[in-house]
């Protein structure tokens, strides 16, 4: 049998639930009629935590009913393969793929690319996508999405010109400096991580000084997640290693807070999760006291310093809009600026652009880009993509073998 399929081209704007609407019939139009009631499924990132979410509140395991392992500690190459799995179990004749490549490493990509190629001789393929290198090759039907419109398009490829949009003006000073009196504020000496006796990180030896930029790569599972989280001083496994953080031996008595109060962190799955309801300004407002969404009034020089980030950004005309109610892409540049405004010693950035369009993305490296040139922050940026523009000053890689990922130092 051979079936029909579409790309539908996304961008920050976009209504992914009108798209969703269209292809589950749920509304009339002229498009996808072949789906009529048909079974579909969502291949998505949302569906990951969703199910996620379903594990931690009622302890029930659907994806990963046949693993001793939760979905959550997964790896995000795992996740998707695991996800996929259990949607091709239940038989739907269509799936939604939505930007089914983000978070994956080559390797993942090209095996999932052929995946999908098989599949589509048995069951329609949607796939919405941002990045245009990311169409599968087979598909021949295309369209635009464009807020609440669906536009087909003649040619397959999206044609929406890139543009590298460059922030030009200075970043905003913090209210107050947080010190850190060593130069050198993460020191990894020869860290080894295992699970459930399985080898993840050998000997790892890493060092980050005050003001550097940094890119962490490594394949889907090579373990990245685990690493940072010794870094933010989360992983238990750090105790009784040679891991010092701001000085600090890792169980020397140092505090929780003290450490977070040093780091800046953002990952997409924080807004994919996050169900508060907070303005655009009170959110970046909240970055300066540690908490996601405002709760205590803020100062008026707290005001002043997150109206100058948000007239930076772009986003002055929407600093009284619900957060919530932002695109994805928008969404990600409130939680940048989020991180950036109180300028932490040690910002961390983990796959921050996946599900982003080539513009979006852009212009988030284009602020990255600054900060880390006029901050004393050091950034460590993790990404499955060569992204265009992005100008760290080293790149460090999780190599994986059968003992467990080495760290080489590419840059
Ligand atoms: N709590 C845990 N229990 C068991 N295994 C775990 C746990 N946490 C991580 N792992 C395993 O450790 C390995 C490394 O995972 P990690 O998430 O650190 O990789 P990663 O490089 O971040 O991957 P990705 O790029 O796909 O997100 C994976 O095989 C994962 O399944």
């Amino acid at each position: 049998m051979s079936q029909k399929h579409w790309i539908i081209f996304s961008d920050n704007n976009s209504s992914i639930d009108y798209a969703l609407d269209l292809i589950f019939n749920t509304i009339e139009s002229p498009y996808f009629l072949e789906l009529k009631k048909k079974k579909g499924a969502i291949f998505s990132k949302a569906e990951i935590i969703k199910f996620i979410d379903e594990e931690n509140r009622h302890g029930i395991k659907i994806v990963t009913r046949k693993t001793s392992q939760s979905l959550k500690s997964m790896s995000s190459g795992e996740q998707k393969k695991a996800l996929l799995d259990y949607i091709l179990k239940t038989k739907p004749d269509f799936i939604v793929l939505d930007n089914p490549f983000d978070n994956l490493d080559r390797k993942t990509r090209t095996e999932l690319k052929e995946r999908l190629k098989t599949i589509s001789d048995e069951i329609y393929l949607i796939q919405i996508i941002g990045r245009e290198s990311d169409a599968l090759p087979f598909i021949k039907t295309s369209f635009r999405l464009k807020g609440n419109t669906l536009q087909p398009l003649k040619n397959i490829k999206n044609h929406q010109k890139t543009i590298y949009e460059a922030f030009d003006e200075n970043i905003p000073k913090p209210l107050t400096k947080i010190r850190v009196h060593d130069d050198i504020l993460i020191r990894l000496e020869n860290i080894s991580v295992s699970y459930l006796n399985k080898p993840i990180l050998r000997s790892i030896h890493w060092t980050i000084k005050k003001g550097e930029f940094w890119e962490l790569r490594g394949d889907n599972g090579s373990g990245k997640t685990t690493l940072l989280s010794m870094i933010t001083g989360e992983n238990p496994k750090g105790y009784g290693q040679e891991l010092y953080l701001f000085g600090q031996k890792k169980g020397s008595g140092e505090s929780v807070w003290e450490i977070k109060e040093k780091i800046g962190y953002f990952t997409p799955s924080m807004t994919e999760s996050f169900k508060g309801i907070h303005s655009v300004e009170n959110m970046v407002i909240s970055g300066l006291n540690d908490s996601v969404g405002l709760y205590i009034k803020a100062t008026e020089a707290q005001l002043n310093l997150a109206q100058r980030w948000l007239k930076l950004a772009g986003f002055w005309d929407k600093r009284h809009q619900w957060f919530n109610e932002l695109s994805e892409g928008n969404k990600r540049l409130v939680m940048c600026i989020r991180a950036m405004i109180k300028h932490p010693p040690l910002l961390i950035l983990d796959e921050t652009t996946a599900g982003l369009d080539d513009t979006s993305a852009a212009l988030f490296v284009s602020l990255v880009n600054i900060f880390a040139k006029e901050s004393d922050t050091a950034i460590i940026f993790v990404s499955h993509r060569d992204e265009p523009g992005l100008l760290p000053q080293y790149i460090y890689e999780l190599q994986i073998t059968d003992t467990g990922s080495v760290g080489k130092m590419l840059k």
